[in-house]
């Protein structure tokens, strides 16, 4: 008998089967304190939870029996993913139930915005009837500015050319097909943002969208712009929307997720301009159902070792080949996390050569793991099952070949990834008792040991630059682990890449980028 606990609410209808199974027992408990829930997850063989429990380490490091965890929503932040990957246990979500709810919240939140609902409801209740303080807007003929046209982005777009909306819409992996099969004009971030007279966000939050929308952006909107986050607290800059609506640049703004949450007493709360709910996006009877529903026959199948699909860790290869492959896995990885970094644009060819000792294994997986790297720099939710799904949907072809000459490594996996802006590579090879290593980015010979920040740059070979930026980082107090440097001609094209002990600011890059020998600098995480 498998243990099942559930410490979130969840759907009756939705874990309907689950209740019926003969070999599952349900043990519901919301509330639990974290001393409580750790016994319970002593003897527990599946979890599920929305976003009140946290699954830190710690209590994954109780689990005993735990196989899978399962979260019915989109979001698995509130997951150590990490913890459970190291224990084995298979995290899985529920990607598309609550699209259309999260994406009919957004439009009731572009409705009442515009129409000052919340506001001239409490003023009714206070006995108040001021009808000309909450003249509206209408939505007829205004443009929305989309950025991230993902799944629930799209969603939106829809509903607001049902109300006549011209749609505008950025998102870096966003085709001339997919737009105009949409009927929204695809459109730089600038441009988007400077478009639209609704600005509203549907990215996943990550190192990239942390503050997309600050100071800077807010200088480039409209007058009187309206903004909305039904995606991700942080994925606007709070202080700055505060003080931009003060100023009256922003005319009103509508909030349903917080950088914290509950975020109490939090200023652009006593704004008149500003409308919110509590996280509510997913919050409906069919949304709650469809994610009950999905991770209820995903646990299931993981209890039962059948096949499932949406693992957000694990894929799904025999163990011996997995072990086998387990070497290669995190080079892989790291390989396609460089070079969507360093690549500019959306891309369209994905390129995996093979040479060396790993040829004679079956690499599928490891091209999967390479996508999987690449597409999670801007993506959300893409694992190892997803990854070529969500590849071949936003129309990134995948080519895996192998190549006879491993020029004396023992092995080698090279990465091309081309964009509509340019192509780039990095060629890694994992040495002997000394992990894994980036031996080559595009024609360049380097010997960069992938983990950490890393900042890359492009410049020209003269003399002093490498010291001028080793000062620039040193006045800021960046301490330099390790410096590669490559060149092709003396005096010509050069890169330098630098694995620092502390993420830099914004300003640091800015000053380097000031330099003239220097053409780009990009950070890089992995
Ligand atoms: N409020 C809620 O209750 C609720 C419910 C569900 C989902 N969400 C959140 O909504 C967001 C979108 O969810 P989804 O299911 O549509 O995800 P998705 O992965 O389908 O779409 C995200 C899109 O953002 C794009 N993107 C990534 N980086 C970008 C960038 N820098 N600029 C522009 N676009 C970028 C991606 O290309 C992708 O198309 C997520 O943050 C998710 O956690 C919130
Ligand atoms: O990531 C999600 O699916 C949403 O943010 C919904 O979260 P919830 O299950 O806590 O409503």
């Amino acid at each position: 008998m498998y243990k099942v606990l559930i410490t979130d609410p969840l759907s009756d209808q939705g874990i309907e089967k689950l209740l019926q199974a003969e070999d599952v027992q349900v043990v519901r408990k919301t509330g639990l304190s974290p001393d409580e829930l750790q016994l319970e997850i002593e003897t527990a063989d599946a979890l599920m939870v929305r976003s009140q429990t946290r699954v830190t380490a710690e209590l994954i490091e109780k689990a005993r029996r735990l196989k899978v965890i399962a979260r019915a929503g989109v979001g698995v932040d509130n997951i150590d993913v990490p913890a459970a990957t190291r224990k084995g246990i298979v995290v899985v979500n529920a990607p598309d139930g609550n699209t259309i709810s999260t994406a009919e919240h957004t439009f009731a939140m572009l409705i009442s915005l515009s129409r000052n609902i919340p506001q001239a409801y409490r003023s009714l209740l206070a006995g108040e009837w001021r009808r000309k303080d909450f003249v509206g807007v209408e939505l007829n003929k205004k443009t929305l500015s989309i950025i991230g046209l993902g799944r629930i982005g799209a969603e939106l777009a829809k509903r607001a050319k049902a109300f006549r909306m011209n749609v505008v819409a950025y998102d870096p992996y966003l085709s001339d097909e997919r737009a105009e099969k949409l009927g929204v004009k695809k459109a730089s971030f600038e441009e988007a943002v400077a478009a639209g007279d609704y600005i509203s966000v549907h990215t996943p939050l990550t190192k990239e969208t942390r503050h997309l929308i600050n100071r800077d952006t807010f200088a480039l909107m409209k007058d009187g712009v309206r903004i909305l986050n039904c995606a991700r607290g942080g994925i606007i800059d709070e202080e700055a929307l505060y003080e931009a609506i003060q100023s009256g640049k922003v005319a009103g703004a509508a909030l349903d997720v917080f950088e914290q949450e509950p975020p109490g007493d939090h200023p652009l709360l006593t704004l008149p301009q500003v409308i919110a709910t509590p996280h509510l996006g997913a919050s409906t009877v069919e949304a709650q159902e469809n994610v009950a529903i999905d991770v209820s026959e995903e646990v299931l199948h993981i209890l039962r070792g059948e096949p499932f699909k949406n693992a957000v860790n694990l894929p799904s290869i025999p163990a011996e080949l997995q072990q086998k492959l387990q070497p290669y896995q995190e080079l892989a990885e790291k390989l396609g996390q460089f070079v969507a970094q360093i690549t500019k644009g959306a891309p369209k060819n994905i390129t995996v050569t093979y040479a060396g000792e790993v040829t004679k294994l079956d690499i599928s997986p490891l091209t999967r793991t390479i996508l999987k790297g690449a597409l999670s720099h801007h993506l959300s939710d893409v694992n190892y099952v997803n990854a070529p799904h969500l590849a071949q949907q936003r129309g990134v072809q995948m080519l895996e070949q192998k190549a006879s000459n491993s020029h004396g490594f023992t092995q080698l996996i090279k990465v091309e990834v081309e964009t509509n802006q340019e192509t780039r590579s990095a060629t890694g090879t994992l040495l002997n008792g000394l992990g894994t290593r980036i031996i080559k980015i595009d024609e360049y010979p380097v010997d960069v040991t992938p983990e950490g920040h890393l900042l890359f740059i492009q410049h020209l070979d003269q003399p002093g630059a490498i010291g001028r930026v080793g000062t620039i980082l040193g006045n800021q107090g960046v301490n330099i682990a390790t410096m590669q440097v490559g060149r092709q001609t003396i005096g010509g094209q050069a890169i330098m890449v630098l694995r620092i002990d502390k993420p830099v600011t914004q300003e640091v890059i800015d000053t380097l980028k000031q330099m003239n020998e220097i053409q780009s600098v990009t950070e890089i995480d992995l």
